[in-house]
Order: structure tokens, then sequence, then C-alpha cells
């Protein structure tokens, strides 16, 4: 079993901080999401573990070996980058080979290397082409085979699925989970897209402004996120944001913004007495998670919120529609209708909407920090 332990690393270009006492354990063969805005420092902790450049402060550790200063070409690790490693004027069988050329192959043995990493990644046909005159996607994969003839203990792959179309994208990520998988390694993929992380699965790191904010799986990160950025950055394009005012009642509290009205009961004491004074929380709404009346028929909406929702708006956007609805007292929500089964509701008809309590996110308006009991 092998982990890599990355403790407090510190890393700064000019006033620039990259990287802000950033920790991240990964152990046995994990594959690892790394996700976050662009500049949230994804690349420099992707150098700094390879070992192409150097933290400020901090360590960096194989197992119980501290790596921290270690030349790269000491550390069996290799990195998949787009800025990284290839030459444009050799052909791609030529790309694939140089990653060998420490291996002290025979001739024989490295042509059936590299002929399986082409076979592998479907890029036989086009061994001869010179990188310079392939499409992105294709250039990614033959990055990617580069890792593949490789035996590293740890692969790295920075955001290598930028600008190609999903099809490609998705051979890519195959791509990337069929060396993980064949290599028995380590793996970390670093993306600013969460549909690829989600799409992988396993843990996901959340990372913004040089630090990892959250670090778990899909479902513990769209339940559970920590803050506010968390649950903004994994919802893209959008999340609702209401204000809601919190009172204390005989059972608990109400929380309501315009005609929507929480009511949370004596579990909820602990974690909202501390913030009762501010009088106020902010309320995060996934788009998905409001259903239309027609959806409510077939659930069983006991504890649901019901409300009566005016349409102000129905675009089509990423090919479902996006529905902006007035809920009462100038409160607006947006809501996502997938099933084109349905019919689309007309502006200014009015609709009954359901919202499970359960996927409302409540956020302390001054930490942004997620608010629920323990015990929920
Ligand atoms: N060599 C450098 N010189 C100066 N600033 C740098 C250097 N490398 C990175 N930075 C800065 O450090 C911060 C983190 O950059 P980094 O490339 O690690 O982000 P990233 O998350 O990989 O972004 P992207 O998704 O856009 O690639 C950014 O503000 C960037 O401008």
């Amino acid at each position: 079993m092998n982990t890599l332990k990355v403790q407090e690393v510190v890393k700064r270009f000019g006033n620039t901080l990259a990287l802000d006492q950033l920790n991240l354990t990964l152990s046995d063969n994990e594959f690892l999401t790394l996700l976050g805005p662009s500049n949230s420092g994804k690349s420099t902790l992707l150098q700094m573990i390879a070992g192409l450049d150097q933290p400020d402060e901090g360590k960096i550790y194989w197992d119980a070996l501290d790596i921290t200063h270690r030349y790269a070409t000491l550390r069996n690790v290799v990195l998949v980058s787009q800025k990284y490693g290839m030459a444009s004027q050799l052909s791609v069988y030529d790309n694939i080979a140089q990653a060998l050329r420490f291996r002290h192959l025979t001739k024989k043995e490295l042509q059936l290397h590299v002929l399986a990493a082409l076979e592998l990644l479907e890029l036989e046909k086009l061994q001869q082409r010179i990188l310079r005159t392939l499409s992105g996607g294709e250039v990614q994969r033959v990055a990617i085979a580069r890792a593949m003839v490789r035996n590293a203990d740890l692969y790295l792959f920075d955001d290598p699925i930028t600008q190609v179309d999903p099809h490609t994208r998705y051979r890519i990520q195959q791509a990337m989970l069929l060396v993980h998988k064949l290599k028995t390694a380590m793996s970390i993929y670093a993306t600013h897209h969460p549909a690829d992380a989600f799409a992988i699965g396993g843990r996901i790191a959340i990372i913004n402004q040089g630090r990892i904010e959250q670090l778990g799986d899909t479902d513990t990160l769209l339940t559970r996120p920590v803050n506010l950025f968390v649950a903004q950055f994994l919802n893209q394009p959008f999340l609702n944001q209401l204000t809601g005012t919190i009172q204390a009642i005989e059972t608990g509290y109400t929380v309501q913004a315009g005609a929507l009205k929480m009511v949370l009961d004596a579990r909820w004491q602990a974690v909202l007495a501390p913030i009762q004074d501010q009088n106020q929380l902010i309320l995060g709404i996934r788009p998905g998670t409001i259903n239309f009346e027609w959806a409510l028929k077939s659930i069983n909406t006991s504890n649901y919120i019901l409300l009566t929702a005016c349409v102000l708006s129905v675009d089509l956007l990423m090919g479902y529609l996006t529905i902006q609805l007035n809920i009462g007292e100038e409160t607006t929500l947006r809501a996502e209708l997938k099933d084109s089964k349905q019919p689309a509701p007309t502006v200014g008809s009015y609709i009954t909407i359901g919202l499970d309590p359960a996927d409302i996110y409540l956020f302390n308006p001054q930490t942004k920090a997620l608010i629920y009991p323990s015990d929920l």
C-alpha cells in the first residue's frame, strides 16, 4: 500500500498565493479528481507532486519518505499535461517511443510497448502523423498513450479534456481510467468541469484559492456541500439563492423567504441558536430539485413545501428548459425541466411546485458555511 501526503504546502508566485497550506492524502490505487475553477491551483499542485517545481513551505511524502525536494526524474510519477513533454515536430509513434527512452529496451520490445498503447487508444492509423497536424483531442490521446507505456507509481492528468466534443471527451476519460486500471497505480485527474468529475465518480477534492475546500464522493458533495462556494460551483450554471428570516417557534424554528416557509424541528436548536441574532440565513435551491405539479402526483409529498408559482419565462438552455418562477413577494426561482415528455408551462400561467425540505441548503450568511444538525 502506498500513500501520497501533501502537507501544509504553500506556493507563491510574486504576490499570488497559488497554494495556501494545502493538505491532501491519497492511498492505495485511488483515482482522485481534483476539481476547481481556473486559477485555483490545480496545475501548481500537480507540478509540485511531479517535482517540476518546489513548494515554498510544507512537505510532500511518498509513504514515509520526504520527497518535497526530490528531483522529478527520481520520482516515479507521470504528468500528462498539454503544457509539458511532447514534441510537435515528431510523429505520434516517436512521441510515444520517446517516453520509453530511459528504459533501455531493445527495438523490438520498444515497438511492442508503443503498438500496444497505440491500439488501446485507437491511434494506430495516426501513428505516422506529425503531432502538430493532429486535432486537440487526438493530441490529448497521444499524451495519455505516452503515460500508458510508462510504469509509474502515480499518474497525474492535468485537464486533458479541454475544448473537445462530448464523444471525444468520453473517450479520453475512458483512456485515463484504462491507464489507471491497467497500471494499478494512484491517479489524480485535474479538471474544472463538475460534469467530468461526476462522470468519473470516486472521490472528488474541491480546490479553491489554493486550498481543498471539501473532499468526498458525488453524493456527499451534492447533499452536504461544506459551503456556498462548493454548492455554487457544483451546481453550475445556477444555484437559486434566497435570503431567509429565522424565527423561533415553540417546536423549533421557521425560515421564511417570500412565500417559501420551512419549519425546522428542535434538532436545529444547536446549530441555529448561535446565529439566531443575525436573524437571517441564505437558502440554496438547486434548479433540478424543484418538482412540477405533474411530477408531484407520483411522490409522497406529506413533508413537502408546496407553492403556487407564476411562470415568468421559459427558455431553452443546453437542451432542457429553464423556467423562471415567481413565488410571491418578488421572490423568484429558476427551475429545470428535463422531461421532454411534459409540455412546457405557458408564460403567465400559475402552477404548483413542490420542494423537499431535505433538498434545500441553508448557509450561514457570514461564514457561508452549510448549516445542518449533526443527527439529520
Ligand atoms: N509560473 C507562474 N508564474 C506566475 N504565476 C503563476 C505561475 N503558475 C501559476 N501561477 C498563478 O498561480 C495561480 C494558480 O494557477 P494554476 O495554473 O495552478 O491554476 P489552475 O487551477 O491549474 O488553473 P487552470 O484550470 O486555468 O489551468 C494563478 O493565479 C496563476 O496565475
